[in-house]
């Protein structure tokens, strides 16, 4: 065997959001958002991004081509993914090989087959052929200075089918060259005590290093990762918040927080781990898909607690129904008030909000039980933060504070002979003695409704002005009863430096949705400073 040099840069946090991340179904990025991606993986600081394929499209081939003038990595180094050389062919005279050195990319991560089914049936070759691709592929990089990882494709499924075979690819790597040999559950049907299983043995009977790459299919990807790490792979391929192939791929938040928290390994540079939420959702908001609120770590709801009873032992300790402290990862603690609240909840979401309700028991107890009652009605407070604000309000002093006397509302939906035609309201009010009259037109009942509150508002209050209504979301409730149900409005405001939420229910969508927006438009002015008028 001939002696091959090798870099021994300790452990390796590799990121293939923009490879196989880019494999899920909905995500298609651009030149652009690939560079942006990147620098945000890099800041949270990566050792390794896997850019693409360059010559497989134009789009991987102008990535390469505009990181090498456009990146300036700090962490990690660019990685370009492509396949060992095809069969019966030679390294040298292969377009895609040369398509990998000509990226400009230090390190080449080849995926070569190591099922011998795979061979047989996909590759349409021998198993000797395979072996002599992946050594000449390895080797054609390495004389051209590339550092070679080598993804060793269905290496789970194919072990377990021909374990001798499976073996030999990764010493025809290893032997080879590459640094890194990556068992891959590509199809993602591992378990983790299987996979440990492996790992420790492939290991054992090579002496290779060895990587590993989950997909999630059994939604064990994460903890398939960990397993490997466990039998010792030091190489983890994840992507950010799971994007990939399928159903994804290892979660790059859960496997890093686990790494640094759990393992005590320190994989990220300093400071980096309190940058993860951050990180997550600037990557969600690139790749265009809402962020996942319930992901571990990372999500809105990964620290959010509902119970009563988890509030009222967080009152005392946090530790007690958290498995770390959230701003470890940039998240916060939030508590949700709801039917299921208890004295501690509404106590603990108070001073989130600011009001101090430890010293009066009554209090907090009149306060849940009149949640309880509205919730019961269909109102829900844990998604309408200022309505429990505002309610929260109303017992601290009896009674609702108002900017207005409301004497009537009213819409009108017009129907022409030609179809659609247009929504009108009126509404009529008392704000500081002055008696309003306006009417506001909107593409619906809702639109006019809030225009004529508005336009009947505006003169006396022009703190309005910087109000707008960025969400509005219908839930129909007690689906039984038909067009009679019940019908929940929930509605998002902003004044541009804070959001907030409200919620109206009633029996039609137009009075549930006035009662949101009042509470949108007190809330509003309350934040702006203003003291109630009526
Ligand atoms: C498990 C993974 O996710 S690996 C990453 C997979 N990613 C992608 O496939 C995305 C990018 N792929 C592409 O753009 C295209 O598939 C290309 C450009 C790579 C190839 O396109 P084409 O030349 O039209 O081939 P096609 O996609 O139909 O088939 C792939 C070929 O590669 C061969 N191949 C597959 N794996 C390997 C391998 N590890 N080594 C060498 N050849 C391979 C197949 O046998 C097939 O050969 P054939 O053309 O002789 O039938
Ligand atoms: C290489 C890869 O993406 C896989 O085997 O799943």
């Amino acid at each position: 065997m001939t002696e091959v040099s090798r870099t021994d840069d300790g452990f390796h946090v590799f990121d293939t959001t923009l490879r196989d991340g880019a494999q899920r179904e909905g995500i298609n990025l651009t030149v652009a958002d690939k560079l942006a991606i990147a620098r945000h993986l890099d800041e949270f600081g990566v050792g390794f991004i896997e850019g693409g394929w360059p010559g497989a499209n134009p789009r991987d081939t102008e990535f390469f081509a505009r990181a090498a003038e456009e990146l300036d990595l700090r962490h990690a180094q660019l990685v370009a993914f492509g396949a060992t050389r095809r069969a019966g062919g030679r390294a040298a005279d292969d377009p895609q090989l040369a398509a990998l050195v000509n990226s400009g990319a230090p390190v080449v991560t080849l995926v070569a087959k190591s099922h011998d089914r795979h061979v047989e049936l996909a590759l349409r070759t021998t198993l000797d052929e395979n072996l002599e691709m992946v050594r000449d592929s390895v080797a054609y990089l390495r004389e051209r200075g590339r550092r070679v990882f080598i993804d060793c494709e269905h290496f789970f499924d194919g072990y377990k089918a021909n374990r001798d075979y499976a073996l030999a690819v990764v010493r025809a790597a290893h032997e080879a060259g590459a640094d890194v040999v990556v068992l891959c559950d590509t199809n993602g049907g591992m378990l983790p005590a299987g996979v440990r299983d492996i790992v420790a043995d492939v290991l054992a009977a090579t002496g290779a290093r060895l990587g590993i790459h989950a997909q999630d299919d059994t939604g064990c990807a994460v903890a398939n990762t960990l397993a490997a790490v466990d039998a010792g792979a030091t190489h983890v391929q994840c992507t950010a918040n799971g994007y990939g192939e399928r159903v994804g791929n290892a979660n790059l938040f859960p496997v890093v927080g686990a790494l640094e928290i759990k393992y005590d390994r320190r994989v990220l540079p300093a400071g980096s781990l309190a940058e993860m939420t951050r990180i997550s959702h600037a990557i969600a908001e690139v790749v265009n898909l809402t962020p996942s609120t319930h992901q571990p770590y990372v999500g809105h709801s990964a620290f959010a607690h509902k119970a009563g009873l988890h509030a009222s032992a967080i009152k005392v300790d946090p530790d007690l129904y958290q498995h770390i402290d959230p701003e470890t990862v940039g998240n916060t603690m939030r508590m949700l008030v709801s039917d299921m609240a208890g004295r501690a909840s509404v106590e603990l979401k108070g001073k989130e909000l600011g009001y101090d309700l430890s010293t009066d028991r009554d209090l907090a107890g009149r306060v849940v039980a009149k949640v309880k009652e509205q919730e019961n009605l269909g109102y829900t407070y844990e998604s309408a933060d200022a309505s429990f604000e505002l309610l929260l309000r109303d017992e601290v002093r009896g009674s609702r504070e108002r900017f207005y006397t409301l004497e009537s509302w009213r819409t009108i939906s017009e129907q022409g002979p030609n179809g659609f035609a247009g929504n009108e309201a009126t509404v009529k009010l008392w704000a500081k003695g002055e008696r309003r009259i306006a009417t506001g037109e909107g593409n619906g009942p809702v639109d006019a409704l809030d225009k004529a509150l508005r336009t009947a508002l505006d003169r006396i209050y022009p703190q309005l002005a910087k109000l707008e209504l960025v969400d509005y979301k219908v839930r129909i409730l007690e689906g039984q009863h038909g067009t009679g149900s019940k019908t929940r409005v929930l509605i998002e405001s902003t004044d541009g430096t804070a959001a907030w939420s409200t919620v109206g229910v009633a029996d039609n969508v137009v009075a549930a949705s006035w009662l949101a927006l009042e509470d949108a438009y007190t809330y509003g002015l309350l934040r702006a400073g203003l003291e109630p008028s009526e």
